[in-house]
């Protein structure tokens, strides 16, 4: 019997303008245009293998090897659907010959290569991998674009990982959501400089999931609608310009006031939302420290403790001393090659070193140092497929 199988993997992304708030809770369609940068596949992935076969009794999902409910995930459920609509409409009605895949139970096994639901963006490569592996398996003559719209309905940031390097999501103004999708501004070969550093303050499962805490914004915040009005549209035309011209300082300077403002909204939620800590706060005054005579790295935080280093590559041997100052002994992902390269730099002479105090070790968990890359890639499921001859996952938890 013929198998149907795919295999697929995809990257995460953090946003430099951030979404948050819905316009449509169900489609979700955002109440602000937003725009991110893809982060290499190396550091942090998730792949996932999509088997569809006769021998198949129900529609199964395996994350991180524990078997969970398709039925109770609406997200989930409208990323199936509407891909297997796709393959009604555009391959099985059209030609009498291809395979009715569309009709077979299939069978999901996805695995994060990082913790899921901690704030590194798991929902977005995760939702991303599932629509991309749907795609391939489904054979669907669609680009990236017309995915980013299915993906989206699995998470909104997710439809921002269907490409590599910058990222616009457009919000659109259609109410049937078929113009709120992802565009590439510039791909990852544009700007191969920029690189990023995450820091792991926390690892664990966060207290306010971004779907609730974004809604409890648009419900009570005014601060919210002076940003979605005033500030994201300008910002978004500023953004899409400094990347374009590769102009860190100006790319870094709109960075951080979107995570500061992203932060107050928050705050400015009633009941009001924490996502930082001490920790954040504490990497918030060393980067603007390392900042003060020129503007050297741009920190950004999303819904959680985690922070987010964007920096130009010959600054981050500087910013990795920096950080194991205060945070001594975190565990360094140096994947990249960073201390092969260079020798530990000392800090910068003019660095006042007392704005902060030397944290205790385990403060930040794990610094990773990672860069700008590439969208979803395609794996030969033959070697690199989750799932073994009866469908069922290799590896369980
Ligand atoms: N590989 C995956 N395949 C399918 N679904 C996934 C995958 N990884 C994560 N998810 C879904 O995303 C949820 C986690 O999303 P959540 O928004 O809570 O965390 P996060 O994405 O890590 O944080 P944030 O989006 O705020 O940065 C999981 O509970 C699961 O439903
Ligand atoms: C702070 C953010 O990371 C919020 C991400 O929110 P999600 O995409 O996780 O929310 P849902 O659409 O409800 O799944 C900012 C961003 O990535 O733009």
């Amino acid at each position: 019997m013929t198998v149907f199988e795919a295999t697929c993997t995809a990257p995460v992304n953090i946003a430099v303008v951030k979404y948050w708030g819905k316009r449509d809770t169900s489609l979700i369609l955002p109440t602000n245009s937003s725009l991110s940068v893809t982060l290499s596949q190396d550091q942090l992935h998730s792949k996932t293998t999509i088997r569809a076969s006769a021998d198949f009794t129900s529609d199964r999902l395996w994350l991180n090897g524990i078997e969970e409910s398709i039925e109770k995930n609406k997200r989930l459920v409208a990323c199936l659907r509407e891909t297997r609509a796709l393959r009604r409409t555009q391959i099985e009605d059209k030609d009498p010959s291809a395979p009715k895949i569309s009709n077979l139970a299939i069978h999901i096994c996805s695995e994060n290569n990082f913790p899921t639901a901690a704030g590194l963006a798991s929902s977005a490569s995760g939702y991303a991998c599932l629509v991309y592996t749907l795609s391939k398996l489904f054979e669907l003559p669609l680009d990236a674009s017309d995915l980013s719209i299915v993906a989206r309905q699995g998470s909104g940031s997710a439809c921002r990982s269907l490409f590599g390097g910058f990222v616009a999501w457009e919000m659109g103004t259609k109410e049937d959501g078929s113009d709120s999708k992802a565009v590439q501004i510039a791909p990852e070969t544009h700007w191969p400089d920029l690189q990023a550093m995450i820091c792991v303050v926390s690892d664990e499962k966060k207290g306010t999931s971004s779907t609730e805490g974004m809604q409890l914004t648009v419900k009570t915040s005014a601060l919210l609608q002076h940003r979605i009005k005033e500030v994201v549209p300008k910002r978004m035309e500023d953004m899409i310009a400094a990347i374009h011209n590769k102009d860190f300082p100006k790319f870094a300077e709109l960075t951080m006031q979107d995570s500061n403002q992203f932060h107050a909204v928050c705050l400015d939620t009633y009941p009001p939302i924490f996502y930082m800590n001490d920790i954040s706060r504490a990497i918030i005054r060393i980067i603007t420290e390392y900042n003060k005579d020129g503007v050297k790295a741009a920190y950004t935080f999303d819904a959680g403790p985690n922070a987010v280093i964007y920096a130009p590559k010959d600054n981050m041997a500087e910013i990795y001393a920096i950080l194991s100052h205060y945070f001594p002994n975190a565990a360094f992902d140096d994947s990249m090659g960073l201390l092969k390269e260079t020798a530990l730099p000392s800090l910068p002479k003019s660095f006042d070193t007392r704005i902060s105090p030397v944290f205790p070790e385990g403060s930040v968990k794990q610094i990773l140092h990672t860069k700008a890359d590439g969208g979803p890639r395609v794996l030969d499921s033959a070697t690199h497929g989750l799932l073994n001859s009866e469908g069922l996952p290799k590896r369980l938890a």
